[in-house]
């Protein structure tokens, strides 16, 4: 017999590794690892050895192991949301007696700066583009949209890189609005790391693909108060799903220095590099530097802005030290 302390916990028989977030009324579903894995029912691995060797980002192998255990299910889960989001579109035209197009279905995903999300998106676009009905994957990085260091000069930003404030959000908006509304050759400008700032002249070019990735620190970014006292769009309202990636923050503070250190025996020793004075330092002045700019820029902003929208995405993958995702939350309600 119910009670009526009973909870959907009660109810609803779940796999074992399974739980509800901070009690039955937290929107996500807990998920370990090994129940997540097995959500990915039969589905194919789709990518070679050397498909994960083209994917490594900055030096680190990426774990066959963790693609099928990981990735894998979260392709199906998104296939299984790019036909159902196809379907709710069919249903709004035949309502409407229309006979528009489908628009690109649009993956967010957010993070701190180091702690994956590109490489996050790379393997997300290399799964999806395997599925038979999102060939067409195309992916694109909000840093495109940060204001060129010029402009950051001006307004005394340089130092609020990645900040909210750092980008042109309006130009990122009108960008999404016109991917969403299906327009073909949408523009976005370019960013380099290598010179640290945007690079005049050079757009990426996104043309009606069936699944846009867009992959940010501050994409689940609230909308901005505008002056008139009514709520502006937030880039998250284009999205139809979105991946918050976590992890905990010594680990990412960690990922950021090792990564620093790989650049500087690479990119940094470019001459056009904008961190080219750094090529020259030892391993603890590199560390040193890399931390500080950690401790001033990336973890406040992580803290301040980032952190904060974490419980706005459709889907949380929590890493552990090694990079390997140990706990999956999914938004349920
Ligand atoms: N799944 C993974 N396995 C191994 N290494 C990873 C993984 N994801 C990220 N890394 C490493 O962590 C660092 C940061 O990753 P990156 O994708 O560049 O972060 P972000 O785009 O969030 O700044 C890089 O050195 C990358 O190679
Ligand atoms: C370019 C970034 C703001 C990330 O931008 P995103 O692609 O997430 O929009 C970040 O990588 C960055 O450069 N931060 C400034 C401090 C630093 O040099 O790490």
């Amino acid at each position: 017999m119910s009670s009526a302390g009973s909870t959907t916990n009660e109810r609803i028989p779940r796999t074992p590794g399974t739980r509800e977030a901070h009690g039955p009324r937290s929107p996500y579903v807990v998920l370990d690892r090994q129940a997540w894995s097995q959500l990915r029912a039969s589905t194919p691995m789709t990518l070679t050895a050397s498909d994960l060797t083209r994917l490594q980002g900055l030096g680190d192998r990426i774990d066959v192991r963790e693609v099928e255990e990981v990735y894998l299910p979260l392709s199906r889960l998104l296939t299984m949301y790019v036909h159902a989001v196809g379907g709710l579109h069919d249903a709004t035209t035949t309502f409407l007696g229309e006979s528009a197009a489908r628009t690109p279905f649009v993956i967010g995903i957010a993070g701190s700066v180091a702690v994956g999300k590109s490489t996050t998106a790379r393997i997300l676009r290399e799964l999806l583009r395997h599925w038979p009905e999102t060939p067409r994957v195309e992916l694109i990085t909000t840093d495109g949209f940060l204001l060129p260091n010029a402009e950051l000069e001006r307004r005394g930003l340089m130092q609020r890189k990645g900040f909210p404030e750092s980008y042109d959000r309006r130009a990122l908006l009108r960008f999404l609005t016109a991917v969403k509304s299906g327009a073909p050759e949408v523009r976005a400008p370019v960013y380099s790391h290598l010179v640290y700032d945007i690079v005049p002249g050079s757009e990426t070019v996104v043309n009606r693909p069936d699944v846009l990735i867009v992959e940010g620190l501050n994409v689940l970014q609230p909308p901005r108060a505008r002056a008139d006292g009514r709520q502006g769009l937030a880039v998250s309202d284009f999205f139809d799903f979105s991946v918050y990636v976590d992890a905990r923050t010594e680990d990412v503070r960690h990922w950021y220095a090792e990564r620093f250190l790989r650049l500087r025996q690479t990119a940094f020793s470019r001459p056009e590099s904008y961190f080219h004075r750094y090529a020259s330092l030892s391993d603890a002045e590199a560390v040193s530097r890399a931390q500080q700019i950690w401790h001033d820029i990336n973890e406040p902003n992580l803290v301040e802005n980032v952190l904060p929208t974490r419980s706005r995405a459709t889907l949380v993958l929590t890493k552990g030290s090694d990079h390997s995702v140990r706990k999956v939350m999914l938004r349920k309600l």
